[in-house]
């Protein structure tokens, strides 16, 4: 039987996917992408309006109803609902968490000057640029990566940010003009990630998918997420939050690994950025995620992310 793997269709869904197929093909099993129109495919709209899971749903709709048996998703653009018949089977290892400036004339942020027009949609991106207080421009902006890069091409906008992680995954990760490290601009929860979803009574699926998981990746995503949950907030939220497994030494000089995580809530004007911090078990990312969340809800994150 050929494992059929659905897909939205553009560039980098289908690049993405493809990896997996060609993993599974490498350790003896069939496997064919089949394309998923998906609601975030059919509307320009931004995100915000159209809705959680514009990039998901239509896909989860094939796994539930058979036409489909494994879905690959960007795992950011999951909802943080867990579905209840399916199962994340597997988190592979991460690409580059980071977000991306993509600006003409190879310029950095910094080079930047005032009024210069920057395109992004996601709130978080928008909430995080004006708070550096640089007097950016920042213009609406939705569609695949190529018509994105277009508009820096063409003079449309100075500048655009994007997730690193895409530009690699579709072979132009030279276009980057600044990587953004996380104090500056911090990533959506689980961005960078990919989310390979198949139907929880798959049992045989699931035990061959498993074999593409990587756990200090799942960790760090899971934290994200519950960070992201906690706070009831979707994906269109102003929250940025990045977990990495990092190196510590005991009292006896001993090494060990711990999980490190970020967050930050921020106003879309800008006006106000909450972040905090915190380093734990690894095995504990869920209770780890929602400590910090509730940090961060002490210190009036509610209040912020109401300010829209
Ligand atoms: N929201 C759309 C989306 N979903 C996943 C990626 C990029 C790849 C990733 O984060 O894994 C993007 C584009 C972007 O944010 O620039």
């Amino acid at each position: 039987m050929t494992i059929k793997i659905g897909t939205r269709g553009s560039l980098l869904a289908r690049t993405q996917s493809g990896v997996i197929r060609d993993q599974l093909i490498a350790a003896g099993h069939p496997a064919e992408l089949v394309i998923v129109k998906t609601a975030g495919d059919l509307s320009a709209a931004p995100v915000a309006e159209i809705g959680i899971g514009v990039f998901t749903t239509a896909i989860r709709n094939a796994l539930h109803a058979g036409e489909i048996d494994v879905a690959v998703h960007s795992y950011k653009d999951l909802p943080t609902a867990p579905d209840p018949v399916l199962r994340i089977a597997a988190v592979p290892p991460r690409e580059d968490s980071r977000d991306a400036l993509v600006a003409s004339g190879g310029r950095v942020l910094g080079e930047l000057p005032a009024g210069s027009t920057v395109g992004t949609s996601a709130p978080r991106r928008v909430a995080q640029l004006n708070a550096l207080g640089l007097g950016l421009e920042i213009r609406p902006l939705r569609g695949n990566l190529d018509s994105r890069l277009g508009k820096v091409a063409s003079g449309e906008l100075d500048a655009v940010v994007v997730a690193r992680a895409g530009l690699v995954r579709i072979g132009r990760a030279d276009e980057v003009t600044e990587a953004f490290d996380p104090v500056v601009l911090l990533p959506a929860p689980a961005q960078g990630a990919l989310a390979v979803e198949c139907r929880s009574d798959d049992a045989e699926l699931v035990s061959i998918l498993a074999e593409l998981d990587d756990a200090p990746t799942r960790a760090a995503v899971d934290a994200e997420r519950a960070v992201l949950a906690a706070l009831e907030a979707g994906c269109t939220a102003p929250v940025g939050a990045i977990a990495e497994v990092v190196e510590s030494i005991d009292d006896d000089g001993r090494i060990f690994t711990e999980l490190s995580l970020r967050a930050a809530v921020a106003a879309e004007d800008g006006s106000e950025v909450i972040r905090s911090s915190v380093v734990g078990p690894v095995d504990n990312a869920v209770a780890l995620g929602r400590e910090l969340a509730a940090e961060l809800l002490d210190r009036g994150a509610a209040e912020v992310m109401r300010n829209r």
